[in-house]
């Protein structure tokens, strides 16, 4: 049976990056999916947005939503101190188990929790069997129709505390105009739009970060 994508992406990764060496698999990830066959991590021009707002927010818990092959993953938990942890939730098994490889391989395991299943059914479980009591920071990056009744669920489940920082991918491309509209229109919102371009393209694309009020 023929490899997959993402298998393609992991194999260049196990032979092409630095073992313990985050951004070498974030360099390889992106040289893979720049040169040979393009593939939905949010890359290295969206990553910098995502750097910097890990940078300012510190988070000691973090949450995203979509692993897909792990970039993200890498990206944010090489950021964290000491101690911090990130949740982060795949519902397909076959990206889910090559996320596990890549999070594995860049050495950031012991902070990184990857759940697997539908972030619809894993948000109410996050304070109970994840022991999670507030999230500082949630990573936006799975079915773009999802981001708002996620969003919404976040808030009835007490997962956000004044200051909890969202940031979402894809606002142009696919595309999350709902999510835009609700959040825009939520005056427990504070949101900033951050331009960038859809990841190994040359294609309009933005994110945006929007702070609970509380
Ligand atoms: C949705 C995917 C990312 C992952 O999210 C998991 N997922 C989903 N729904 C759930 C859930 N409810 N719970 C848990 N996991 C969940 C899935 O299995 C994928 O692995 N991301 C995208 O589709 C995506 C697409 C594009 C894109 C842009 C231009 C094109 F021409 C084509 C595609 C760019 C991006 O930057 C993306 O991020
Ligand atoms: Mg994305």
């Amino acid at each position: 049976m023929n490899q997959s994508k993402e298998q393609r992406i992991l194999n260049f990764v196990l032979q092409n990056a630095v073992r313990g060496d985050p951004c070498s698999v974030m360099d390889a990830i992106d040289k893979y999916c720049s040169q040979k066959e393009w593939a939905m991590n949010v890359g290295n021009e969206k990553g910098l947005i995502l750097d910097k707002t890990v940078e300012e927010i510190n988070p000691s818990v973090a949450l995203e939503l979509g692993t897909y092959c792990g970039y993200s993953a890498v990206r944010i938990a090489r950021l964290l101190k000491a101690g911090a942890r990130l949740l982060t939730v795949e519902f397909n098994p076959e990206f889910a188990a090559i996320a596990k490889q890549m999070i594995e391989f860049a050495g950031v395991q012991d902070k990184v929790k990857l759940i697997e299943g539908p972030s619809e059914e894993i948000i109410p479980q996050l304070k109970k069997k994840y022991e999670v009591d507030t999230l500082d920071f949630v990573f936006l990056d799975h079915w773009k129709d999802r981001y708002t009744p996620d969003t919404i669920l976040l808030q009835e489940c007490s997962l956000l505390r004044k200051g909890s920082v969202l940031l979402a991918d894809n606002i142009i491309v696919p595309g999350a105009p709902e999510f835009v509209n609700y959040i825009r229109n939520n005056p427990r919102f504070q949101c900033t739009n951050y331009p960038s371009h859809l990841e190994y393209m040359k294609v309009q694309d933005a994110m945006e970060k929007a702070v609970f009020l509380g």
